[in-house]
C-alpha cells in the first residue's frame, strides 16, 4: 500500500505560479529557440481547436482582447476563425496599435487578413455566439476595474458560452481568488503548464472544464522548474491484502470525541476509520453515549471516558489517535486533548481539537491537522476571507507554525507536508458542504494511518478518497447528500 501511494503522489501533476509559467515561457523561447509568436500561434490554434470540439455547431465568435499577450492569443483565435468561415467580431479593450511584441504581430496578421476590431462593447452579444476571453491572463497584477470590469460583467451577464484563454480574466493564477471580479467560463484552455490558481479556492466557479495545451513543448519542460504545488490524479487501485493477516495487522484507531449531543460525529468518524480498513476502532466518548454508539455499530469498541486517566489505558492500546469530532471545548475536552497530544501517538486533529490547539499553539511532527477555512483562520489569527484569498499561503503557514501535515479543507483541498509540494485534490462537490463530512474525513485519514501509511500519504490519498466517495454518492444529486452516504462508497472505491 505504501509503495502504491508513494507512486500516486509522485504521479501528481505540477501546478505553477504565474511567475514560474513566465519562466517556462522564456525557457521555451530562449533555450528551445521557439519564437514567442510561434508559441502564441500554437496557443491560439489549441484554443480554437478546443472550442470547435466543445461547440461543434457554433459558427460565430466574439473575441475580447486585452492589452497583453493574452489579447494576442485572442487575435490568433479570431484570425483562425475567420479563415474557417466563422462570423467573428473582436472587441479591443486596448488600442491595437498600442500593443507590443508578439501581441502586436498577432493583431497585424489578423488585420492584414481583413479582420477589424471594435473599441466599444456591443449593447448585447449576438445570439448563438461563443465568447472568447482574451482580456487578461497571467499578467493580471491588480484588481479588475473600469472597462475591464465592465467587459467581464458583460460577459458574465450575456448568457453566452465562454472559453477563457489561459485563465479566466480576473482570476489570480496563483491563489485562485478573483481580483475584483472574474470571467465565469465553461471551458478554460491553459497553455504550457497548469496554474495552481485553476484548482483551489473559488476557481471551480470560474474555470469550468480545464484543458491543458502543452504547445508541443517537450514533456520534460515541467522538470525545468520545480513546482510548489501538484494536482492529485485519479485514485489508484490498492494491492490486494495478503491472505495471512489478522485484525491486529491493520492498526488500532482510537477516536476521541462526542460530547453531549454530538455522539453522531464520533460515530461517523469511527465508522469511516473502520470502512477504510483499520483493524480495530475504539471510541472514547461521554459515558452516556457508550451504549447507544455501540448498538448502532457493534464493530466499534466504545468506552465511556470522563477523565484523562480513564483515557490512558485506551491510548496504551492504540496505534493512531483521531480527536475532535463533536469534542467541544469544555474542561473534559481539553483534558482529553492534552492527554492525546502527550501520548506521542500519530494523531489526526479536527474540529474542536483545532480550536483548543489555536488557544495554545503547539508544534508536533506526527500529526495531521484538518481545518476548514474558519478553523484555519483561528489557528493563524486571520479572517476566513484572508485564508480563502491565499489558500496556498495559508496551508504553508499552518504547516510551518504547527508542524506535521496541514490539510486545508474546501473546494480544492490542499495538503502540505514538511517537504514537497502542496498537493491539491479536485475531488468533491458542493453537496459535501454539510455537517459530518469533516468527521468522515478525520476517520478516513486515521484509518489509513493505522494501516501504516505516513501522515502525508494518508492525508493526501484520504482527501482524494473522501472527495471521490462524495462524488459517487452525489450521483443521485448533490442536494440532500449526507455524510453517512459516503461510508459505503469508501469501501467501494477501496476495492476497485
Ligand atoms: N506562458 C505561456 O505559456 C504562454 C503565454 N501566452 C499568453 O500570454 C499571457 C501572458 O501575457 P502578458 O502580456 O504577460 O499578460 P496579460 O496578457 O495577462 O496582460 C497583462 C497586461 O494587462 C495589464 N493588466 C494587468 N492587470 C490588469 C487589470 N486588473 N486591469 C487592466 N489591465 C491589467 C498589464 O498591465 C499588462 O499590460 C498568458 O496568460 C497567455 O495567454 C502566450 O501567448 C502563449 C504561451
Ligand atoms: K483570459
Amino acid at each position: 500500500m505504501q509503495a502504491t501511494l508513494a507512486a500516486y503522489l509522485a504521479a501528481s501533476i505540477p501546478l505553477y505560479r504565474a511567475e514560474q509559467v513566465r519562466r517556462l515561457d522564456r525557457y521555451a523561447i530562449d533555450t528551445l529557440g521557439i519564437a514567442g509568436l510561434a508559441l502564441m500561434q500554437r496557443a491560439g490554434a489549441a484554443a480554437f481547436g478546443a472550442l470547435r470540439e466543445r461547440w461543434p455547431e457554433v459558427r460565430s465568435l466574439c473575441v475580447l482582447c486585452g492589452a497583453g499577450n493574452n489579447g494576442g492569443d485572442g487575435y490568433v483565435v479570431a484570425r483562425l476563425a475567420r479563415q474557417a468561415g466563422f462570423r467573428v467580431s473582436v472587441y479591443a479593450l486596448a488600442a491595437p496599435e498600442r500593443l507590443k511584441g508578439d501581441a502586436l504581430s498577432a493583431y497585424r496578421l489578423y488585420r492584414d487578413d481583413g479582420g477589424v476590431a471594435a473599441s466599444a462593447l456591443p449593447e448585447r452579444f449576438e445570439p448563438d455566439t461563443v465568447l472568447v476571453d482574451g482580456l487578461l491572463g497571467t499578467g493580471l497584477d491588480r484588481p479588475v476595474e473600469g472597462a475591464y470590469a465592465q467587459a467581464i460583467a458583460a460577459i458574465n451577464e450575456s448568457g453566452r458560452p465562454v472559453l477563457a484563454l489561459d485563465i479566466p480574466s480576473g482570476l489570480c493564477a496563483d491563489s485562485g481568488a478573483p481580483l475584483g471580479r472574474a470571467v465565469r467560463a465553461q471551458l478554460t484552455v491553459t497553455f504550457i503548464a497548469l496554474k495552481r490558481g485553476l484548482y483551489s479556492g473559488s476557481a471551480a466557479d470560474y474555470c469550468g472544464a480545464v484543458q491543458l495545451a502543452g504547445l508541443d513543448l517537450p514533456a520534460g519542460i515541467n522538470a525545468v522548474i520545480p513546482a510548489g504545488a501538484a494536482l492529485l490524479g485519479e485514485l489508484p487501485s490498492l494491492p490486494a491484502r495478503r491472505r495471512c493477516v489478522h485484525k491486529g495487522s491493520h492498526g488500532h484507531v482510537l477516536l476521541i470525541g462526542g460530547d453531549r449531543g454530538y455522539s453522531g460525529a464520533a460515530r461517523m468518524a469511527a465508522e469511516a476509520a473502520a470502512r477504510v480498513g483499520a483493524g480495530l476502532v475504539s471510541v472514547a466518548t461521554r459515558a452516556a453515549h457508550a451504549a447507544v454508539l455501540n448498538l448502532g455499530r457493534p464493530e466499534l469498541m466504545v468506552h465511556g471516558v470522563e477523565s484523562a486517566e480513564q483515557l490512558m489505558p485506551l491510548l496504551a492500546k492504540a496505534s493512531v489517535v483521531a480527536i475532535g469530532p463533536g469534542l467541544g471545548q469544555t474542561v473534559w475536552a481539553k483534558a482529553l486533548f492534552d492527554a492525546a497530544v502527550a501520548s506521542g501517538l500519530p494523531l489526526v486533529a479536527d474540529a474542536d481539537a483545532l480550536n483548543l490547539l489555536a488557544a495554545g499553539r503547539r508544534r508536533c511532527d506526527h500529526w495531521v491537522l484538518t481545518p476548514h477555512p474558519g478553523e484555519a483562520a483561528r489557528l493563524l489569527g486571520k479572517t476566513g476571507v484572508e485564508i480563502q484569498a491565499d489558500r496556498y499561503g495559508a496551508v504553508a503557514a499552518l504547516q510551518s507554525v504547527y508542524g506535521g501535515v496541514a490539510l486545508l479543507k474546501g473546494a480544492g483541498t490542499l495538503i502540505q507536508g514538511e517537504q514537497g509540494p502542496a498537493y491539491v485534490s479536485r475531488a468533491g462537490n458542493p453537496g459535501m458542504a454539510s455537517g459530518g463530512m469533516g468527521d468522515v474525513l478525520t476517520g478516513v485519514i486515521a484509518g489509513l494511518m493505522a494501516q501504516g501509511l505516513a501522515p502525508l500519504a494518508a492525508a493526501a490519498y484520504g482527501a482524494a478518497l473522501h472527495g471521490s466517495a462524495g462524488d459517487l454518492a452525489a450521483e443521485m444529486g448533490e442536494r440532500g447528500l449526507l455524510a453517512a452516504d459516503l461510508l459505503p462508497r469508501l469501501r467501494e472505491l477501496l476495492n476497485r
